[in-house]
């Protein structure tokens, strides 16, 4: 048996994460496996875009024609073809762009999906699910606009606004001074602008995530809420982050309006200046007019680029609060639930490396639990729940765990199913610390019935082949018979192909608890776990459930949180947990004879006379 080392737990937590990186750099880390995509849709659009620098050097072209009495034909070609080609090879370059930002934002989805369903339980404990639903769903879409027409657009605009500007220089120097000193003026107002426009959609986010979260706290228990007349306070919850999404999605069009409308005024200033300046040079003989109608469509055509530029780092700010949303899930802990070789490699909480014991001939060897002076709290800041606590359950058999509410009954099977690591001494399955299982392979070999047996959203199948995909029709068939469905499947309209609802909302509690047990039965687990399983049954159900559970502990080890000690009183070994530690171990015989509380226990449920 390894020998638990207090250091141990810091081996298994995460390593230190780098600095963080710079915001554009992550949008980079996102689209550069699209690179190549992204390449061929900002040349497509650039070539687009510079088919239209073509028209006002054309246009000059035509209006000297005109003076000098040549024909218009062969310019006008010219410009015809590049209208044409320009359109087609734009809506080419943007197709090619916009899917390229699906893409981007596929594999986004993928990798935070993964990360999400890996979740340490500790980090889903502490944070709200309908927050992370609307980092997966909201904030990817946005990331999205970024890759597609961001990025590309902002590089495209850019090589366009460089072309234009030294086709400019070229045309006339003086000109070209003037408009720089305007576009420089722009430049300025943007820098300030930009990081406001930023924070603002963080800010907007966050509340449509607080939202989600709402949403889901109220759906959770729709029908207390329901009962306890709080439609209308929730819904006024509701309406306030509404609202806060809603002021800060304003924030984010005022100064989304400030930028766009500094672009616009900007190329509208320089058109004014260039008018008078050049009028006045054209006047005193300085300048042609034709070169001052070319520097003016030149002007125009720039006022494109130059507003998509603002546009685009509109956008840009918007997708890096984004992605810092996103990232955040990316510093949350997660576990390696993969089978070896499996998974991306980069959990923070892997399991051992260790092979996992052997499980028998016949791969149902029953599993030998022990506890060795184990503590553990739940969070720093939190008391201690157990504070050394000590037991075998070793084998076949039914070891039955009793104590007070809050003695941390729960707590062991949570230790067990390794969702939480003990701060201190060691929790063993086979004589194998549990970190040094492989997470999968530790969780295979158990079958775990929650306190509130969970059903999900599905048919009555798919929640028993949940965690035995591979059983056959005949297994399933066998432990709807034990586990008493049969009336049940004969009741609902499909079978055990009828849909149990939303938290299995169409199913009775008791039913849901004989469901959560046939589905732990049916993996055929060497270790079965069951927090108050039987609470909800009559008691015929209960008597023979608790048939099944004896039946089961004949080559299982079974171990069973109960309140109600009827459930136990057959049990081979009773395990009193009191404040976090072992009271007593032995059968009920033993410690009615031998322990204050159980006897109390047992005596206030009219199992014996005090
Ligand atoms: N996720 C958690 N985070 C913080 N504290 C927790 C968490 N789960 C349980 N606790 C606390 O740990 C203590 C032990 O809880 P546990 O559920 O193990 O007790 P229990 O003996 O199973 O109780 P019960 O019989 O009422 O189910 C309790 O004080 C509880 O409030």
């Amino acid at each position: 048996m390894p020998d638990p080392d207090p250091s141990r737990p810091d081996a298994h937590e995460a390593e230190p994460r780098g600095a963080p990186k710079a915001p554009v750099r992550r949008i980079w880390e996102y689209a550069r496996p699209h690179w190549k995509a992204l390449v061929a849709g900002g040349l497509l659009t650039f070539l687009g875009g510079m088919t239209g620098l073509v028209q006002p050097l054309v246009a000059k072209a035509v209006i000297d024609a005109l003076g000098a009495g040549e024909s218009l034909v062969g310019p006008l070609l010219v410009l015809t073809g590049a209208v044409i080609g320009g359109a087609v090879i734009s809506a080419a370059g943007s197709f090619v762009l916009e899917r390229t930002g699906q893409s981007v934002v596929l594999g986004v989805r993928r990798r935070l999906v993964s990360r999400l369903i890996r979740l340490r339980v500790a980090e889903v404990d502490r944070l709200k699910p309908g927050d992370l639903v609307s980092r997966l769903t909201a904030d990817t879409t946005l990331l999205r606009t970024v890759t597609t027409s961001g990025i590309s657009n902002a590089l495209t605009s850019s090589v366009l606004l460089v072309a234009g500007i030294v086709l400019m220089a070229v045309m006339d120097l003086f000109l070209f001074g003037v408009t720089a000193v305007v576009i420089v003026l722009n430049v300025v107002v943007m820098v300030v602008v930009l990081p406001k426009i930023g924070r603002a959609t963080e800010a907007s986010q966050a509340a449509l995530g607080e939202m989600g979260s709402m949403l889901e706290r109220v759906f959770g228990a729709f029908r207390t809420v329901k009962a306890a007349s709080a439609e209308t306070a929730e819904a006024r919850r509701l309406d306030e982050a509404a609202e806060r999404a809603w002021s800060k999605g304003v924030a984010v069009a005022g100064w989304s309006a400030v930028a766009g409308v500094t672009a616009w005024l900007a190329i509208n200033i320089a058109f004014l200046a260039v008018l008078g300046f050049g009028g006045a040079r054209v006047a005193a003989g300085d300048l042609e007019v034709s070169s001052l109608i070319a520097f003016l469509l030149l002007l125009f055509y720039l006022m494109e680029p130059i507003s998509t530029l603002a546009e685009s780092a509109t956008e840009l700010q918007s997708g890096l609060a984004a992605i810092r949303r996103i990232d955040e899930v990316g510093e949350l802990r997660r576990e390696d639930t993969d089978a070896p070789g499996g998974g991306d490699g980069g959990a923070d909480v892997p399991g051992g490396g260790a092979p996992p014991p052997d499980p028998g001939p016949d791969g149902r060897r029953p599993a030998r639990v022990g506890f060795t002076d184990v503590t553990f709290r739940y969070a720093e800041g939190l008391p201690p729940v157990h504070h050394g606590v000590t037991f075998e359950a070793a084998g076949a058999g039914l070891t039955a765990l009793v104590g007070p509410s809050g003695a941390g009954k729960t707590t062991v099977f949570s230790l067990l199913e390794r969702f939480y690591d003990a701060t201190g001494g060691s929790v063993r399955v086979d004589g194998v610390d549990v970190r040094d299982w492989p997470l999968a392979g530790l969780r295979g070999a158990i079958g775990y019935v929650e306190q509130d047996a969970p059903v999900l959203d599905g048919t009555l199948r798919d929640n028993l082949l949940l965690a035995a995909p591979e059983a056959t029709e005949a297994a399933i068939a066998d432990i709807v018979r034990r586990a008493r469905l049969t009336e049940l499947v004969g009741r609902l309209p499909d079978g055990l192909d009828s849909a149990v609802g939303h938290r299995g909302t169409t199913i009775s509690g008791g039913e849901r608890q004989r469901v959560a047990i046939a589905r732990a039965l049916l993996r055929r687990p060497r270790l079965l776990l069951l927090d108050e399983a039987t609470s909800q049954l009559d008691a015929a159900n209960e008597a023979a459930l608790k048939e099944v559970m004896l039946e089961a502990a004949r080559d299982t080890n079974v171990m069973v949180v109960a309140h109600r000690l009827s459930t136990v009183t057959s049990a081979d070994r009773i395990v009193v947990l009191d404040a976090g530690v072992v009271r007593a171990v032995g059968t009920h015989e033993e410690l009615v004879a031998a322990d204050d509380l159980y006897r109390d226990l047992a005596a206030s449920q009219l199992l014996t006379t005090p």
